[in-house]
């Protein structure tokens, strides 16, 4: 670690330009620990719309915490996030959710005893046990967009199929077609692909790639390195908790001191 803090500051000099697109969310001097642990160490970071950032760096990083802070799932020491200006400090994770940031958990999260179609409605219909706006024509509307939304993840024939009975890569990709349910401008994935096969991580990816065209803002926690080549625009280093870079993809994995704490990690 002492090593690598000696290059921090000429890896940041380094730093590619952000690109220009708006500023979404802003981290600012963020900072969290449990107990005597920094987990999250003074970290500043932007997320740029039409941009795809992903967080690599060793396990125990700080990866998941600091998804878990910008979502309102833990509350970080001190420091700022903001949403399009608006801070998100103190706010509840479903009022983030609202604001238009969606994430996926590596444990995916869904709701096992309920059928895929399902699944991916409570995500549109938040509140249908009290009120259905629109009624049943809305309903329709839904699930049209449920079996769109399906077909676009390789689960049109699985819609009638309990979660819990999924293959494992069918429920990474319901987890994908929830966070599509979603609408939301910014998608916060969280290993996204961690343990597919080689032609589901393929899919994985074009899936990924023409959501991206189409607009939607991804930032990716991720150690496969085909898809950490395949999908970034920006590559944010994270290590025991600090922000060791952040830029451009090429300069971040060809930095030899990262690849020695990512590929050292890989080994162990
Ligand atoms: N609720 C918690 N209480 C105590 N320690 C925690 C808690 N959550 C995370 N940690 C610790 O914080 C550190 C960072 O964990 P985190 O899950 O954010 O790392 P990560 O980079 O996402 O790792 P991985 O790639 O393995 O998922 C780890 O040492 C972890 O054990």
């Amino acid at each position: 670690m002492n090593a690598i803090t000696e290059h921090e500051g000429a890896m940041q000099a380094a730093l590619a330009p952000q690109g220009d697109g708006e500023v979404l969310l802003s981290i600012r001097h963020l900072n969290k620990s449990f107990g005597g642990l920094k987990v999250t160490n003074d970290v500043s970071l932007d997320l740029r719309a039409g941009i795809v950032t992903t967080l690599v760096g060793p396990n125990g990083a700080g990866k998941t915490t600091l998804f878990n802070q910008i979502t309102g799932h833990l509350v970080p020491d001190d420091g700022e996030i903001l949403w399009r200006g608006q801070s998100l400090i103190g706010r509840r994770h479903f009022q983030i959710a609202r604001m238009g940031i969606a994430r996926t958990f590596q444990d995916l999260r869904l709701f096992n005893q309920m059928s895929v179609e399902e699944n991916v409605l409570t995500v549109m219909e938040p509140v249908s046990w009290i009120w259905q706006p629109g009624g049943c024509a809305a309903r329709q509307q839904r699930l049209e967009r449920v079996h769109d939304i399906l077909a676009r993840t390789g689960l049109a024939t699985k819609a009638r199929t309990r979660a819990l009975d999924l293959s494992y890569a069918e429920r990474k990709f319901l987890s994908m077609a929830r966070i599509m349910a979603a609408d939301a401008r910014i998608w916060l994935l969280d290993e996204p692909a961690s343990g597919l096969d080689r032609s589901s991580y393929k899919r994985f990816l074009g899936l990924l790639r023409s959501e991206v065209a189409k607009g939607v803002t991804v930032c990716i926690i991720e150690h496969n390195l085909d898809i950490v080549v395949g999908i970034s625009d920006r590559i944010a280093f994270l290590d025991q908790g600090k922000l060791l870079a952040d830029g451009l993809p090429d300069e971040v994995l060809k930095n030899p001191h990262l690849a020695a704490i990512y590929f050292g990690d890989q080994t162990s």
